[in-house]
């Protein structure tokens, strides 16, 4: 579970400081997807880079499993990140030069959770999770071999690897037409619920906000009351 508390987050600017997050209280919790949208420059990739311990916020506490993270020293913070937090970025930074298996398998080598796992247990899971995003049949491809939405595919099967308990996920759709960007949702719901993680995804992408079990808007780095968006509310259920 991961719950910010009184979060802000303050930037240099000029003679001044811009404040990009905003006294943000917000809770995930596990085997659900918590939306996060509002406009351009209102704060959501550096709410999530706070969430994902990549920024220590100028005040508030970021509470990952029960632990304060703010707290941490950065040591301790990296690897509480690595062992209990999968990040998908935007653009899916995978390494040309690998397989898409060995993409995941890579990532045992970098500890956390799952540190020194036996090779053969980190191929399984590889292995496993390809099966999960629906590329079992592609696990020798490399990134050129694959297209945008496949590419996106890898990039959150990675993310599972270590058995993070938080998943951080920024516009997974915004280079995906519609309903590729549609399947991608729907891929992270569902890992979601059966890996149990607490997730929080940043779409501006309204049309994808009635498939989360949660959504937050954000206005000048502030949340703003309930989820209206363009006149309609959301429940706390998804339609
Ligand atoms: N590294 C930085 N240095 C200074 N100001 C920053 C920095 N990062 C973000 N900001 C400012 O903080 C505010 C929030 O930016 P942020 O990128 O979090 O918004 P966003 O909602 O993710 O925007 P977008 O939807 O366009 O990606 C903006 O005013 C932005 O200019």
């Amino acid at each position: 579970m991961i719950h910010l508390d009184d979060v802000t987050l303050t930037f240099p600017d000029g003679d001044g400081r811009v404040t990009a997050v905003d006294h943000v209280t917000l809770t995930a919790r596990p085997g659900t997807v918590t939306g996060v949208t509002g406009p351009s420059g209102s704060g959501k990739s550096s709410l999530l880079a706070v969430a994902a311990t990549l920024i220590r916020p100028d005040s508030g506490r970021v509470v990952i499993d029960g632990v304060d993270a703010t707290r941490l020293s950065a040591t301790e913070t990296t690897a509480l990140r690595r062992g209990s937090i999968g990040i998908v970025f935007q653009q899916s930074n995978l390494i040309p030069s690998l397989t898409a298996q060995e993409q995941l398998a890579v990532m045992n080598e970098l500890g956390g959770r799952g540190a020194r796992r036996a090779r053969r247990a980190a191929a399984e899971r590889a292995d496993a999770l390809l099966d999960a995003v629906g590329l079992g049949g592609h696990r020798d491809r490399r990134p050129h071999q694959l297209s945008g939405g496949q590419r996106q595919r890898v990039n959150i099967a990675r993310a599972l690897m270590n058995d993070p308990s938080v998943l951080l996920v920024d516009e997974p759709t915004s280079a995906l037409d519609q309903e590729r960007g549609a399947g991608i949702i729907e891929l992270i719901v569902r890992l979601t619920e059966e890996q149990n993680t607490s997730t929080v995804l940043v779409t501006h992408d309204l049309v994808h906000l009635p498939r989360m079990h949660a959504v937050v808007r954000l206005v000048d780095g502030a949340l703003v009351d309930g989820a209206l968006v363009e006149g309609e509310v959301l429940g706390p259920g998804r339609a």
